[in-house]
């Protein structure tokens, strides 16, 4: 049954979350004026977006470096489409799609704000259809590809920022012109572990799921947060389908993607 009228709000062909999306918001975005020093974070779902929120708030303000500013995520750094915020500096994360797949089945499954999947085949269909939050994953890396000279943009890689957090940290503070000392650094780097975002309900968005989004279950908006998860849910027979969609697709696109975390 094709739920995408129930779950997805198709604003000029792109697909939001019915649940949270603001029509007259977004419709008004054109006009909003842009301040110089305005931060942009985009990601497809699933990519890094709050660890993003949480490296780039830490690296500006001191307070939630160290923790005396107790400020949800969300609020530190809000969602430009259901918000209304637009800044100039963009900082583009990007995430091999097969570890993408399998973090959105599972939080596809959590939210009552998205459409849920029988299993990953059922959730691989919708993937592939593009009909989920974000629309067609290829779509959005080749859009933000093709106008990487248009923009101001730093591109990162979840892949990289997990092998190499601290290089990752210096390379956001430079594109931001934020000048950190060694301390600061390290107090960013403490923030950004995955042990901490996922255990800290200020980071890991628990409130927010709990009484805004309509969670459905108990599990964590974060699972693993590594490289190479997919091999534990995919079997043989959907890999080599996603390697052959993913084959033809991308043929002709020329960055290139972690899929394992031994690779380099
Ligand atoms: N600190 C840190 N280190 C490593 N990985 C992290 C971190 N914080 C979030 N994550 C992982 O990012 C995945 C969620 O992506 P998004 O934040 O883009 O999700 S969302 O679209 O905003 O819902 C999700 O990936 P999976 O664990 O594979 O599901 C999160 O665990």
């Amino acid at each position: 049954m094709d739920n995408t009228d129930t779950y997805l709000l198709n604003f000029e062909g792109y697909y939001l979350v019915r649940f949270t999306a603001n029509t007259d918001l977004l419709k008004n975005l054109d006009d909003f004026e842009i301040r110089d020093n305005d931060v942009f974070i985009v990601t497809y779902p699933k990519s890094g977006t709050v660890w993003a929120q949480q490296i780039l708030s830490s690296i500006y303000f001191e307070g939630h470096r160290n923790r005396t500013e107790m400020v949800e995520t969300l609020d530190r750094v809000p969602f430009l489409e259901y918000n209304l915020l637009i800044p100039l500096q963009i900082i583009y994360i990007y995430r091999n799609p097969k570890n993408i797949l399998v973090s959105y089945f599972h939080f596809s499954n959590m939210m009552a704000g998205l459409q849920a999947a029988e299993d990953i085949e059922d959730f691989m269909k919708m993937f592939f259809d593009g009909k989920v939050t974000g629309s067609l994953w290829f779509d959005h890396i080749r859009g933000w590809y093709e106008h990487r000279h248009d923009f101001n943009i730093l591109s990162m890689m979840y892949e990289e920022m997990k092998k190499d957090l601290r290089s990752s940290v210096l390379k956001i503070s430079s594109f931001l012109e934020r000048q950190l000392n060694e301390e600061d650094v390290e107090a960013v780097m403490k923030q950004a572990t995955f042990q901490n975002t996922k255990f800290d309900p200020q980071e890991n968005y628990e409130q927010i799921l709990k009484h805004d989004l309509g969670r459905t279950d108990e599990g964590s908006f974060l699972c693993k947060g590594t490289i190479g998860d997919w091999k534990h849910h995919l079997t043989v027979e959907q890999n080599e389908r996603f390697d052959r969609i993913f084959q033809r697709k991308m043929k002709d696109f020329p960055l290139k993607f972690i899929w394992d975390l031994n690779e380099e």
